[in-house]
């Protein structure tokens, strides 16, 4: 049967030159490619502020797990440069206002747990108050010594997002039979990390070493990432693909037409429950009653062991003008009557039982998954330069 490349008239294959986010050579700007334009204008967006970030995270200027993590340590960067250079020597002050601006970014999204392990991994780096032990290096004599350590793990994040995505690439891309036709939901690739992709880059992997693999796109209501980013990524790379509405996801499956489904994840519970996009926990009761593999691709950072169960785990819900208005936009293209009650949770929950593996950059872990992530967790950990 025909896979989803049959029809696709996807760009020849071209790279996209453009990077999702990135840090200025001085330590002060950061660039975000804005993907609320994509995919009809690439634009970017110069931010100095810890603030202005924490902003540009909340309006999805820029998405996606370890996207957010990278330019959430970023911001944090910045904003303890801009701290130093206002208190050179007041140490009381600069630890004052690097609070602040690690408060504003903790807040500006709260289900993807890399954003917050981001702020954590560098905040450990600070050597308390008193002098203590602790921070993880040597001392920190001035703030600008603590605004560079910082800077430095930052970009640190960043390199290693890329190393990880393409080492989880290779184990997913080994899971899947030859001529693979994945079904993919929302947006993994590039666009949500520093590069390659989690989900998206098993895919682009899988194409590398296999050109008869295919995609179906889920377009991704209300935000449409699968429409607007992922199509766009695949077209990009040449990757043969094509977009169909959410509510077919459960006819292809149905129907035979996928050999398996592969998703990112916000945050993954110790027992294995996965938080990822809405739609997300719809394909997997359709690909478990159809019995077509399921697979998270996920780093160790978007694991949280100290959240035991699904249930625990942050559900973001987003304003009504995302699902009345295409893509969010406001004017009077309403698609619902005016002052319709809506609800719009950005994400929902896969129960660890949907989930055939979790595939992450240590190792595919399988269930039991309270088992199998611990270890792949500490492996990871272990690694983080110091
Ligand atoms: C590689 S993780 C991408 C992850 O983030 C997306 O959510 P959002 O676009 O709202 O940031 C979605 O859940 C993806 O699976």
């Amino acid at each position: 049967m025909a896979g989803p490349g049959a029809a696709t008239a996807a760009a020849a294959g071209g790279t996209l030159d453009y990077e999702t986010v990135a840090l200025s050579d001085d330590g002060k700007t950061v660039t975000l490619l804005d993907q609320r334009q994509l995919p009809h204008t690439v634009t970017y967006v110069h931010l100095t502020t810890a603030v202005a970030v924490a902003d540009a995270i909340r309006s999805m200027v820029v998405r996606g797990a370890p996207a957010i993590g990278a330019t959430a340590a970023y911001g944090l960067a910045i904003g303890a440069t801009a701290a130093a250079a206002g208190h050179p020597s007041d140490d009381a002050a600069f630890r004052d206002d690097l609070a602040a601006a690690a408060s504003v970014l903790r807040a500006s999204r709260p289900t993807a747990v890399n954003l917050e392990w981001a702020l954590d991994r560098l905040l450990r780096l600070v050597t308390p108050a008193d002098g203590g032990g602790g921070g993880g290096g040597a001392k920190q004599s001035s703030p600008a010594a603590v605004a560079a350590a910082l800077t430095a793990d930052a970009r640190a994040i960043a390199r290693e997002d890329v190393d990880i995505n393409r080492r989880m690439g290779a184990l997913g891309a080994a899971l899947l039979p030859p001529a693979a036709r994945i079904l993919h939901h929302c947006n993994t690739g590039a666009l949500a990390t520093v590069g390659h992709g989690t989900a998206l880059g098993v895919i682009r992997s899988a194409y590398a070493a296999d050109p008869g693999v295919s995609v179906w796109v889920n377009e991704t209501r209300p935000r449409l990432q699968g429409a607007r980013l992922t199509a766009w990524e695949l077209a990009a790379a040449g990757i043969p693909h094509t977009l169909a509405v959410d509510s077919a996801a459960a006819v292809l499956l149905r129907d035979g037409r996928v050999d398996a489904v592969t998703v990112g994840a916000d945050r993954v519970a110790a027992n294995g429950d996965t938080a990822n996009k809405i739609g997300t926990l719809a394909v997997a009761i359709s690909a478990g009653h159809y019995n077509v593999p399921f697979y998270v691709v996920a780093p160790a950072s978007t694991v949280d062991l100290a959240c035991a169960t699904g249930a625990g785990i942050p559900v973001e819900e987003r304003g009504a003008e995302e699902v009345t208005h295409p893509c969010g936009g406001g004017g009077t293209d309403g698609v619902a009557p005016p002052g319709t009650r809506v609800f719009n949770p950005a994400f929902d929950v896969t129960s660890a039982s949907l989930i055939t593996a979790i595939v992450t950059e240590e190792g595919v872990a399988r269930p039991p998954f309270s088992e199998s992530l611990p270890p792949l967790v500490a492996a990871a950990a272990a690694k983080v330069q110091r």
